[in-house]
């Protein structure tokens, strides 16, 4: 028996059917053929539909995802930070508050909130010293209405955004890479953000319509090894001890560029040795205090001859009565979009105490309101960019606005005391007030 070949399989052999059946059969081998192409050619546009929008599905769930992660921008975002620059008091300011979560910016933002001026903060949260507390300092200004954006100074696209956001009538640039110390360590730190950053800030500024007016924080320390006591602001300022005060001096040279040629109103404010409630970890106050609580030795320096280094140790309050006051005065930008109109104020003000305080007077004081001896380990001043002592005039700033200084070293400590003792969770402890 012949085995049916596989074309006989295919065309059934019945004589005089063939012909027909396999015209028919092609006829339907075709239609079948051509209709499962087309079907194909379906499936396969489909298939391209389904993958080109499966990828457009991802890019939009990247995108999506890149937008929701990042710490600003968004529509919300956008609500938020006008809310928080929402003014509540007629002639009110909007102001940004660079360096929001710090010791100073803290204290600035509680105080112009509360008295109806708009306010949005920026922020880096940098662990210079321990962030949690900067989050702390955060939390409170969150519970005031007061918005902290995430964000470094270098972001340009940030800072424009901010300014497309809100037009801040004034900033309040209080960002800094601070300590005078720690300047050998990590010297790159302070020109991103002293150099850099406030270029960047400053590029924005200028560029911004209406241009805010810029009052920042430079330093006591750019007076460095001038030795004419009380400290002018027309005193030498050419001797810097420190990389730190270096940038400050840079910083206020390169704001009187910009207040030349763009027209931007700029206040420098020289902050002697600033001290409080939520103040920095890494000044000697604070470091000072945490190590007599926990008993452990600190280390104070002395100059030359075995003689006490002295600073003039000023209160947050009366700081931030400068600053205020710095704000309420510091006149009009007079450009805009980058182009100068006309001559712009550009101030320097000393923000001091006008009373230098010796560091084992300090180390007394703390003693008496921690009610523990200090176990004193006295060493000579390396040469690490500390300066003797520093003592401020303060005639300039008191006749511009009023700025005059209230709280004695005596009394703000006790204050920050209480306020380290609370926060730090002594408050309980036995022989600690
Ligand atoms: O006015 C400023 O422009 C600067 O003020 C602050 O610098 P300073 O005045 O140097 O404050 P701070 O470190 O508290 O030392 C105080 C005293 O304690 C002595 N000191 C310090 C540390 C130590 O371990 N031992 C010690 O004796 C030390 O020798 C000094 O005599 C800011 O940190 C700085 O960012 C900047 O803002």
């Amino acid at each position: 028996m012949k085995m049916p070949s596989l074309e006989d399989e295919l065309f059934p052999s019945t004589p005089g059917k063939f012909k027909i059946d396999r015209a028919h059969n092609m006829n339907r081998q075709f239609h079948r053929c051509f209709a499962s192409t087309s079907t194909m050619f379906l499936w396969a546009l489909f298939l391209i539909a389904l993958t080109a929008s499966y990828l457009s599905f991802q890019s939009f769930v990247d995108s999506g995802s890149r937008y929701f992660s990042a710490s600003w921008g968004g529509i919300q975002w956008e609500k938020h930070v006008r809310n928080s620059a929402q003014i509540h008091r007629s002639g009110g300011m909007s102001v940004l508050v660079t360096g929001a979560a710090g010791f100073v910016g803290t204290h600035v933002s509680l105080a112009l909130k509360k008295r109806g001026d708009g306010v949005v903060g920026l922020d880096n949260f940098n662990n210079y010293y321990d962030p949690s507390l900067k989050r702390a300092r955060k939390s409170l200004l969150n519970s005031h209405g007061i918005l902290v954006v995430e964000g470094d100074l270098n972001d340009a696209k940030l800072l424009t955004k901010l300014f497309d956001v809100v037009a801040f009538t004034h900033v309040m640039h209080l960002a800094a890479q601070a300590g005078v110390r720690y300047a050998m360590e990590n010297p790159n730190s302070y020109v991103h953000s002293n150099v850099a950053g406030l270029v960047m800030l400053l590029e924005t500024c200028k560029s911004a319509n209406p241009q805010p007016a810029i009052v920042w924080a430079s330093s006591s320390s750019v007076y460095g090894l001038n030795e004419k006591v009380p400290f002018s602001e027309a005193d030498r300022t050419d001797q810097p001890a420190s990389l730190y005060a270096a940038t400050k001096k840079a910083g206020e040279e390169i704001t009187h560029t910009y207040n030349h040629i763009y027209g931007l109103s700029i206040t420098g404010l020289r902050f002697f040795t600033v001290y409080g409630p939520w103040g920095r970890p890494d000044m000697a106050y604070f470091s000072f205090t945490r190590n007599i609580l926990q008993g452990k030795p600190i280390t104070m320096y002395r100059g030359k001859n075995r003689s006490d280094l002295a600073r003039d140790f000023t209160y947050i309050d009366d700081i931030v009565k400068g600053c205020l006051g710095s704000l309420d005065t510091s006149g009009k930008s007079t450009g805009s979009g980058g182009k100068k109109r006309g001559p712009a104020p550009y101030r320097i003000f000393n923000l001091g105490n006008t009373s230098p305080v010796k560091v084992p007077e300090l180390v007394n004081i703390l003693e008496r309101h921690l009610k523990v001896k200090a176990k004193r380990n006295i060493v000579d001043m390396p040469g690490n960019g500390d300066v003797p002592f520093t003592h401020a005039n303060i005639s300039s700033a008191q006749r511009e606005f009023g700025y005059k200084p209230t709280t004695d070293l005596q009394t703000g400590l006790k204050k920050f005391v209480r306020w380290y003792l609370s926060y730090y969770g002594y408050s309980n402890r036995k022989g600690v007030r």
